[in-house]
């Protein structure tokens, strides 16, 4: 796959089978798009593309923190293999201005010389979100390109979305979320020192700060499994500030690592969630933080 960075720069001649949207998490709804590209690419001769509209400048601009299920590097891991292009779209001044009819005519047939392109039913697009899937198709019609529309996937009554994804997270619905991405939602970071308390406690962990952006579930310990270099251990992971021990330090995703034994300092880790146990609590003693670690591990 290769990444490219600013959708003004892909000068590629290919024809190609593309989806556009946030694409924030790549959870089922999304996965069913870009099976399509790939299927399409595959059956017709043609180069796969995932347009990610990017909106860190607008929040920058409106002093919006954003909160996202995944950082953009993570979502390159996750399409490598996947699809022939990544195409970033940071949504700047000029496409923010464009009519439906300019974008389909400038980007989806100009830039990319789309011959299908992959949307599901709520996908809307053009300035102040004007137009939808039936401005795509008859556009389509006078650019000639093909507009595929996938039937929202739904999980029971719920429509998947990248909205109720980061709801349920933050409610501490791991499970749930889970469910509706198709994977595990987690962290990746690189392992930072501690306090050197926990291996006096008996559970050493692994440390990691989330990245800048990513969704926080309530602060507690979770059933996780956890990648170190490249193998995979199950274990218990505490997300919060350790009140017990310490004042207003910054949020760590800290990992007691069931049979492992190095310390990974330096190395990328990737903690992925299962579910939630309990809150995290300021207990009144090491002893008693002990006791409780013991019993989570249960
Ligand atoms: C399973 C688990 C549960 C934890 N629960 C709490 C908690 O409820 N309250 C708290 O203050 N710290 C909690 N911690 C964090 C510990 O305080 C922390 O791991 C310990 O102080 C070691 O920190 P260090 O790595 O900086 O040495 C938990 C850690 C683990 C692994
Ligand atoms: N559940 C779904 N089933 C099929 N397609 C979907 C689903 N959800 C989103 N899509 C499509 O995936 C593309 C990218 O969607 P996008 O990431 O913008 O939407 P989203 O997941 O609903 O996010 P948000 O909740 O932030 O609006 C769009 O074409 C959109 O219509």
């Amino acid at each position: 796959m290769e990444h490219i960075q600013d959708l003004f720069s892909y000068d590629k001649k290919e024809k190609t089978a593309l989806t556009i949207g946030k694409f924030d998490g790549l959870h089922r709804g999304h996965q069913e798009l870009i099976a399509k590209i790939g299927e399409l690419s595959r059956l017709e001769g043609l180069k796969s593309v995932v347009c990610a509209m990017d909106f860190t400048p607008v929040w920058q601009v409106m002093g919006i923190k954003p909160e996202l299920l995944m950082t953009r590097s993570e979502r390159m891991r996750r399409l490598e293999g996947k699809v022939d292009y990544l195409v970033e779209a940071p949504f700047i001044k000029k496409l923010t201005q464009m009519t439906p009819e300019i974008f389909a005519r400038d980007v989806i047939q100009g830039i990319f010389h789309a011959k299908y392109v992959v949307v599901g039913d709520g996908f809307r697009f053009g300035t102040q979100r004007s137009g939808d899937i039936n401005t795509l198709q008859a556009l389509g019609e006078r650019y000639g390109f093909q507009t595929i529309i996938i039937p929202n996937l739904k999980d029971g009554e719920t429509v998947i979305s990248s909205t109720v994804i980061k709801s349920l997270i933050k409610a501490g619905d791991i499970q749930q979320a889970n469910r509706l991405l198709g994977y595990e939602y987690g962290y990746t970071g690189v392992v930072e020192q501690g306090n050197h308390i926990g291996r006096t406690l008996g559970f050493p962990t692994l440390n990691v700060h989330p990245l800048e952006g990513k969704v926080l579930p309530p602060f507690g310990v979770y059933e996780s499994q956890v990648t170190v270099s490249g193998k995979q251990y199950r274990g218990i992971t505490n997300i919060g500030v350790k009140p017990t021990v310490e004042k207003n330090t910054r949020i760590l995703v800290e990992s007691f690592l069931f049979d492992y034994s190095g310390n990974a300092y330096g190395e990328e880790i990737g903690v992925s969630l299962r579910r939630f146990k309990r809150p995290e609590k300021k207990f009144s003693s090491l002893e008693e933080l002990k006791e409780a670690i013991a019993q989570d591990i249960k």
